[in-house]
């Protein structure tokens, strides 16, 4: 594994998380599906209502797609700034550095944020865009076709394990031409800084990779190297965290399963804090529906009982987003004030 180079920081506080470990819940076990059981489906459900996370193992992806790719974001994030940003600045889709989405979002991370229909940007990937641009675009490509197929297979199972009768409804949203998926390479560089600055005395501060957030799309699958990071937030309100598997993958529920779900699944809000002296390098596919789609719960979902979202399409849900902070609650705009 080649090494990422460090950047030089002069000011680390906006990124600090000042409440130290306070809140951790490391005891809680994140739940593990195993895709070749007979009983994943209701092992999903569970965990989609209970977590609005999981992990999967035995999913099928070849791991030869997860180390080419890996070994080809290594590549890239070790160019330097001035390649680098050739392929910048995010707007939303390229390569961003601190700023994280429009609004003022910061992070210690680094990334490219692409479109995945294989005609658009990725075809745009510019030059200088490492040595061999094609060979990072086949590995993003290899890769987002096995993780999109093994996504679309936890889609169905999840389908029939609502007992929903069309095991493709939320499947056939990946699947579309038109589908609205993205995908994401971050690196949360080390911080060697961090381990010098001063915390509330007792525990070094937490630095601040990726900010808490959910995911506005159905499903977000991601991979990372073995470098720890990532939390999620129990329904408690305390954080857990995400013990690192870089041979497994990791499900988010996102904002728009939740609505279709009705709110029986629940989107997961996460976040990633970085580390002093290690390289982190994450992974995702965001499986979005078409930009007309319209996101209403599955009628099977609401017998005898009514929305409790209002209705909107994915277009107008996205826009609002990209008004929207990080850390807000996007969906409180688009809930239904139950009537008393
Ligand atoms: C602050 C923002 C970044 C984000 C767009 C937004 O305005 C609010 C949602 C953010 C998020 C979180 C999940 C994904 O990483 C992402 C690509 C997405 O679809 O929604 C990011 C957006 C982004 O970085 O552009
Ligand atoms: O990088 C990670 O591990 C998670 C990042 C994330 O949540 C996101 O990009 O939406
Ligand atoms: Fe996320």
């Amino acid at each position: 594994m080649v090494a990422l180079p460090k950047p030089a920081i002069k000011n680390i506080s906006p990124f600090i998380l000042n409440q130290g470990s306070a809140g951790l819940n490391p005891q809680s076990e994140i739940p593990l599906i195993d895709l070749s059981k007979l009983d994943a489906k209701h092992a999903i459900v569970k965990a989609c209502e209970d977590f609005g996370f999981f992990k999967i193992v035995n999913h099928g992806v070849p791991l030869d797609f997860i180390s080419n790719l890996e070994s080809e974001a290594v590549g890239f994030f070790s160019l330097p700034s001035s390649e680098k940003e050739k392929a910048g600045p995010a707007n939303p889709f390229g390569y961003g550095n601190k700023k994280i989405g429009p609004n003022g979002d910061v992070g210690w991370v680094e990334y490219l944020l692409l479109k995945t229909d294989p005609s658009s940007n990725l075809n745009e990937l510019p030059t200088g865009f490492g040595n061999n641009p094609e060979k990072f675009r086949s590995a993003i490509n290899d890769y987002i076709s096995a993780v999109k197929k093994m996504g679309c297979e936890i889609l169905e199972l999840m389908a029939d394990g609502l007992k929903i009768q069309q095991r493709n409804v939320l499947s056939k949203l990946l699947m579309d031409e038109q589908s609205d998926s993205v995908f994401r390479l971050n690196h949360y560089p080390p911080c060697p800084e961090l381990n010098q600055a001063s915390g509330d005395g007792a525990t070094p501060p937490n630095m601040i990779g990726f900010g808490e957030h959910t995911d506005p799309q159905i499903i977000s699958i991601l991979r990372s190297n073995n470098i720890s990071g990532l939390q999620i937030s129990t329904r408690d309100g305390s954080w857990i965290p995400v013990p690192p598997d870089q041979t497994s993958f990791f499900i988010n529920v996102g904002d728009s399963l939740q609505v279709m779900t009705n709110g029986r699944f629940k989107s997961v809000r996460h976040r990633v804090i970085a580390s002093g002296s290690k390289s982190r390098l994450s992974m995702i596919y965001f499986g979005g529906p078409p930009l007309s789609e319209r996101i209403v719960p599955l009628p099977a979902l609401v017998k005898g009982t009514e929305s409790l979202y209002k209705e909107f399409t994915w277009f107008e849900y996205k826009k609002s987003a990209y008004s929207s902070r990080l850390s807000d609650n996007r969906l409180a705009l688009f809930q239904r004030i139950a009537a008393s």
